[in-house]
């Protein structure tokens, strides 16, 4: 009943609900219930002794004989009460009836030093999971020691190892003398029960550890580490998952499991501080020494830090764009001042915030539930792709679907008002002094420089949005990102991800890209696969902050699902930074 009753407060999501909900519907408890209710039904069914009972009954039969002493029935219970199989049989119940079967410990003698070392006898069925506990050997007393103690694990749950208890024996072998891998063979033959004989460790560590959670910056490869102190232990995991920490007691390897399998043993994985250790050696190695344990990805994040806090973008304006400020022009005008600059090797420029090296950097982001209340505001949408996905052309259909609901923001500009133009409407026209103090008291989520004039997204213009209690939806360039993920914003952040180019020769065959020089170009093959290929550069650098990611093949199923995310991102609890959360954190 509690179980049904959590299910439904688990949609809700009540503060930890999930976890009592997982607690009960964990296996091991409802074999302990089982356990338990067939000891009740023991104990209540317990046979109590029948030898009194017996007694009183034959004094009866006694009787009945005495006033019908032809009653050949009576006769023969009395001789059956008198037998001596039954009264063995009574007397057999009444010693098992009333038999304690406690076990019964020797007395400890007297004299044991105070020293002693206790020695510990631990008894473990071997099933088909792991044993759950790493050893080591002492470098100098040669000791075989339990090193770690795997959270969820059999050893774990039998409650019987703890890391720091000495191996004196295993199965009866003694283990002095032997390397822990051969240790580790009589493990891996043995069948049915392992016996271990050990001397306990003498201050177990009291864990006093809260779970944390957190966002994976980085991908992790154990088997590819040769660091790691039991690669078989390790948990492999990639940028963007979260992961549930369990232990840190070690400096350099904590415990965890991955949120999407709770019911998993943890594994190991490296501490922030070795995490960012390994990062920055592999940094220094590239390209001598690839530390592949880190993956391909980290050389991308290594390259783009590389740029001295500085990012590159391009940026660029067309007028023939400024009639649909809803749906065009800014972000499209970025990407067109790309391709040119490719061309005529022409650059503009934009920052990176001053946080872009150390944010990146951070191997994970300690990350809460969080749920928006209806009275609270929106949460920001941002939409990131590579040029030509279809990122304006899902914008303009999600804002098409409800304009009461969703907005774009309007972009600042110093370029002059045109005379068709209105101010606020195609853009904020500004004085270039006030664009430039905007941009030093970083209001700006992204700007840029074309022809003498700046453009931007300012914060200002998501909040104004966002203030009239709608839901602002908006594009930027990943390398924005880092300015957006504020505590105020709270953006969700989609993806919008080409499909195969093969399916794109088909889907896209009537599309049309704007260029600088045809404003409605159809899709060359190269600008298939610059598509795919810059999706895979921004995936790899920045999939981690990616909330969502939608692929655009089918353009109606991709504005659904695309209807659907926001929603999703506005009524459903999600996984955030924590800082977002603290009262008092402001990043
Ligand atoms: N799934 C799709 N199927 C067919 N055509 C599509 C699809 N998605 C987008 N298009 C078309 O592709 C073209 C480019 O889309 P869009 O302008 O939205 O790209 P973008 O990602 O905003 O890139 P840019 O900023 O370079 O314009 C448009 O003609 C659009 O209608």
């Amino acid at each position: 009943l509690v179980l049904q009753e959590l299910s439904l407060l688990c949609k809700r999501d009540v503060n930890g609900v999930g976890v009592l909900y997982d607690l009960l519907g964990s296996r091991w408890l409802q074999a302990l219930l089982k356990i338990y209710e067939c000891l009740q039904h023991y104990l209540g069914k317990r046979p109590v002794p029948v030898t009194l009972q017996a007694r009183a009954l034959n004094r009866e039969v006694v009787e009945l004989l005495r006033e019908a002493p032809q009653s050949g029935e009576i006769k023969e219970l009395r001789r059956l009460l008198r037998a001596p199989h039954l009264k063995a049989l009574l007397s057999a119940h009444d010693t098992v009836a009333q038999k304690d079967f406690e076990p019964t410990l020797p007395p400890l003698p007297d004299n044991i030093p105070e020293n002693e070392e206790a020695m510990r006898i631990v008894c473990l069925v071997k099933n088909n999971q792991p044993l759950g506990a790493t050893i080591k050997r002492h470098e100098i007393t040669g000791d075989i020691t339990v090193a770690r103690v795997i959270h969820g694990g059999l050893a774990d749950r039998s409650g019987l190892l703890y890391a720091g208890d000495k191996l004196v024996e295993v199965n009866g072998v003694p283990v002095e003398g032997l390397e822990p891998e051969q240790v580790i063979n009589i493990l891996a033959l043995s069948q049915g029960t392992i016996m271990f004989k050990l001397i306990p460790v003498s201050d177990r560590p009291v864990s006093n550890q809260t779970t944390v959670y957190v966002r994976a910056m980085a991908d992790y490869w154990p088997l590819q580490d040769p660091a790691i102190p039991c690669a078989d232990a390790g948990l492999p995991f990639k940028k963007g998952e979260i992961l549930q920490i369990v232990d840190q007691n070690d400096a350099l390897w904590w415990q965890a499991r991955k949120v999407s399998d709770l019911s998993a043993c943890a594994g190991l994985i490296p501490s922030n501080h070795l995490l960012k250790r390994k990062q920055r050696e592999f940094w220094w190695s590239q390209p001598f020494q690839p530390h592949l344990c880190l993956k391909s990805s980290m050389y991308e994040f290594s390259s783009l830090c590389n740029l001295n806090s500085f990012e590159i973008i391009l940026f660029v304006y067309l007028p023939a764009l400024m009639s649909l400020p809803l749906t065009a022009g800014f972000r499209r005008s970025m990407r067109l001042c790309r391709r040119k600059s490719r061309t005529n090797q022409q650059s503009c420029y934009t920052r990176c915030p001053s946080s872009c090296y150390s944010s990146l950097a951070a191997p994970y982001e300690e990350v809460v539930r969080y749920q928006r209340h209806p009275a609270d505001r929106h949460r920001l949408i941002i939409l990131v792709g590579p040029a030509g996905v279809g990122v304006n052309e899902l914008r303009r259909r999600l804002i098409a679907s409800n304009p009461r609901e969703f907005r774009s923001a309007i972009p600042h500009t110093t370029r002059v008002q045109k005379s068709y133009e209105m101010n606020g409407r195609e853009y904020h026209y500004v004085s270039k002094e006030t664009f430039e103090n905007m941009v030093y008291s970083h209001r700006m989520l992204e700007y840029g420089e074309y022809k003498g004039y700046l453009y931007g997204t300012s914060i200002d213009a998501v909040r104004t949005v966002l203030d009239e209690g709608k839901i602002c939806v908006i594009d930027l360039e990943p390398q924005g990102i880092q300015v957006a993920r504020t505590h105020e914003l709270k953006p969700y952040i989609i993806f919008i991800k080409p499909s195969s180019i093969s399916c794109m020769r088909q889907t896209r065959k009537n599309a049309r890209i704007i260029t600088d020089y045809y404003v409605n170009m159809k899709f060359k093959e190269e600008d298939l696969q610059e598509m795919e290929d810059s999706a895979k550069k921004m995936e790899a650098q920045f999939g981690q902050f990616f909330d969502q990611v939608i692929v655009n093949d089918n353009l109606q199923e991709a504005s659904a699902q695309l209807l659907s995310a926001v929603h999703h991102a506005q009524d459903e609890p999600q996984w955030v930074p924590a800082v977002w959360i603290c009262s008092d954190a402001q990043p």
